[in-house]
């Protein structure tokens, strides 16, 4: 049974799995983990000490070549170094085995092997690494007994492709002809394994949600979190008291709760969220980031960096009359903010029905936003079991953190109040075991010659001391510190929110939306790509030509619709017409899209989150989609 269903007015008796895959995952889809895919951390601590090898600078066969080829040949070398040590060759030789193999690492790694060349001493290398932490000298004791055994089966992605593998015992290479052998070899130590470390490191404390606040302008979004978060003992009586006063004095003593979140002057004398607030409070079994995201449709950006940080969403709507249907309406922000962070992968909901008491705490109009919310959400994708919805109001108080006490809510409200059912949202699985990625979402000076970056970790880990790649530029950077919130960390993990101080790399020379990657598997590069994607209420069909906004995490850029290449069946995903001419609301189709230059992306097939797009045009968003090929 699908788990998410296509866009509005589609006919839910269809049973097109696919649809899942357009609007995102619940957190029951695919489980990610390999516990044999751990290679990542040993590649973290060689590439420490990648750039202090001894493989002489540039010569001849390199100087005729283009600035990209250098790039790859640069990136070649450092990830042929991590891989099997420093090799007896001179670089002239090395450069033109790699381009001989086309800048094919595999390829490089295989000839080298099987030529006569003897890898650097490997006690070297644990001499030269200085540990950064608890969780990377341990690591660093393994690097000794795997690099000892050359098992490329253990670093590369692929074991069966690698033709080779050594003994530890013997530090012979022979090749593999019993396919037992060709198994990756099993972990010396469970705390090697990317998702033991993550259970090591997390046992103890709770888990971690991610909650964006969404709704359209004036639904109460920051009140009702000030409020919370006043309630749970996260905010100083103190400063509270002073916002009471500041507030009255501006006339704005209903902001009181609101200026919690909203901290700017403009913000405060605007009376309107501008940027993504955050703030941390925690429930009986969750540690929940709160990103309350604006609800202002000139701040849509701002609320679409919110949502790609967030596991789950709270919607708020105003219960008032008139108001609730201006956020409903098409063009309302209501509509278009669930319809985004469905898009963005979101699939479990809040919807805090607030202002209750504008209504006199009415059951009829409670009743009748949820009938009317209820229909709409299930057509942008949300499984009905994956939403809820609870009557509150972020003024008064009322039903936030403890159940209600007003008699006329009393009388037919007896559910769990807003905190419990934000205790009760699911927690997502963490991908840990993938290749690194981490889309950027914002960049800031850090202190010496370091700078910073932040964005959420959505697959594996990052360490201290690790080499990464930016991409789409696929420049080398290392990690000099890792935080979570104001915490300084040593190591990090998908689903983490970080701030990243990075070395090595200019800071002018990365932007918003880049994705910093593993150094050996990194994400791929390319102008164009082919989608799956389903058109949302357009007023004029797509056509080919069409130019559009590309939202792909934090990245926002003018694309071209280069190819209408079929129109699929919205139950079976078959293709109706090859060619269309144009598509239509509600269509879904197989698009080329076209950029102006490279972009990093994945295929959702390897990183739902990387794999996911958003078309946009004139503020309003005309298609969702998943990425099906990459064409390079
Ligand atoms: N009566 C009543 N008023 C409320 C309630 N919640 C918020 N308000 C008022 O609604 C107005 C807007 O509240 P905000 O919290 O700033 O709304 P918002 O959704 O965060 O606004 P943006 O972020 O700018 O979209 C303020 O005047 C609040 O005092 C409520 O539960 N009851």
């Amino acid at each position: 049974m699908a788990r998410h269903r296509d866009v509005r007015n589609m006919d839910y008796s269809d049973d097109y799995d696919g649809y899942d895959d357009v609007y995102g995952h619940s957190v029951d889809d695919d489980y990610y983990i390999s516990p044999s895919n751990r290679q990542f951390l040993y590649n973290r601590e060689l590439s420490q000490r990648s750039s202090e090898g001894d493989i002489k600078e540039e010569d001849e066969s390199e100087a005729e070549l283009a600035d990209m080829d250098r790039a790859k040949l640069a990136s070649c070398i450092d990830q042929i170094k991590q891989t099997i040590g420093n090799v007896n060759l001179s670089r002239n030789d090395l450069v033109n085995i790699i381009i001989q193999h086309n800048y094919d690492i595999q390829k490089c790694i295989n000839t080298l092997l099987e030529s006569t060349l003897q890898p650097a001493p490997v006690e070297k290398v644990n001499a030269d690494i200085e540990p950064a932490t608890k969780v990377i000298s341990s690591t660093v004791k393994t690097v000794t007994n795997i690099t000892k055994g050359f098992d490329l089966s253990r670093r590369e992605p692929k074991p069966s492709h690698t033709p080779r593998s050594q003994s530890p015992a013997s530090g012979k290479i022979t090749p593999i002809d019993n396919p037992e052998d060709n198994k990756p070899a099993k972990q010396p130590d469970n705390k090697f394994d990317p998702l033991q470390l993550y259970r090591n490191e997390r046992a103890q404390s709770k888990e971690h949600l991610y909650m964006v606040v969404i709704g359209h302008v004036d639904a109460g979004k920051s009140t009702l979190m000030g409020h919370l978060l006043c309630d749970l003992g996260q905010v100083n009586q103190k400063v509270l008291h002073k916002y009471e006063q500041e507030s009255k004095k501006l006339g704005k003593q209903s902001f009181m709760y609101a200026w919690v979140l909203d901290e700017t002057g403009e913000e405060r004398n605007r009376g309107i969220t501008m940027d993504v607030g955050r703030f941390q409070f925690e429930t009986a079994t969750k540690c929940v980031t709160l990103l309350d995201a604006p609800g202002h449709k000139d701040f849509i950006p701002n609320m679409i960096a919110g949502a790609g940080q967030a596991d789950v969403a709270l919607l708020a709507v105003d219960a008032n009359r008139g108001e609730f249907e201006a956020g409903f309406d098409y063009g309302g922000q209501t509509r278009e903010h669930a319809l985004l962070v469905r898009s963005l992968g979101v699939s479990q909901l809040a919807v805090a029905v607030n202002k209750l008491d504008t209504v006199s705490w009415s059951r009829e109009r409670f009743d009748e936003i949820v009938d009317k919310l209820k229909t709409f959400l299930k057509k942008v994708g949300f499984k009905e079991s994956d939403v809820r919805f609870v009557p509150c109001s972020g003024l008064t108080g009322q039903n936030l953190t403890a159940g209600p006490t007003e008699s006329e809510l009393l009388e037919w409200y007896h559910g769990p109040c807003l905190l419990d059912i934000i205790d009760q949202f699911r927690s997502p699985e963490r991908p840990v075991s993938k290749p690194f990625r981490l889309s950027i979402n914002d960049i800031f000076k850090g202190t010496g010659t370091s700078f910073c970056v932040s964005g959420r970790v959505e697959n594996g880990t990052l360490s201290v001391g690790d080499k990464i790649l930016v991409c789409p530029s696929r420049e080398s950077a290392v990690v000099k510190s890792l935080w979570i919130e104001e915490a300084s960390k040593s190591v990090v993990f998908a689903g983490d929110q970080v701030t990243v101080a990075l070395s090595g790399v200019e800071m002018q020379n990365v932007s918003v939306g880049n994705v910093l990657c593993d150094a050996l598997r990194p994400v791929q590069v390319a102008m164009k790509f082919r989608a799956r994607i389903v058109v949302f209420d357009v007023a004029v069909p797509i056509t080919r030509g069409y130019s559009v906004v590309l939202h792909h995490q934090s990245l926002v850029e003018p694309v071209v619709v280069s190819r209408l290449i079929s129109e699929l069946n919205k139950s079976t995903g078959e293709v109706e017409k090859k060619h269309p001419r144009f598509l239509k609301k509600q269509a879904s189709a197989l698009v080329e899209i076209q950029a102006s230059r490279p972009i990093a992306l994945e295929l959702y097939s390897e990183c739902k989150e990387l794999g996911r797009v958003m078309l946009r045009l004139g503020g309003v968003t005309i298609a969702a989609g998943v990425i099906t090929q990459i064409v390079l």
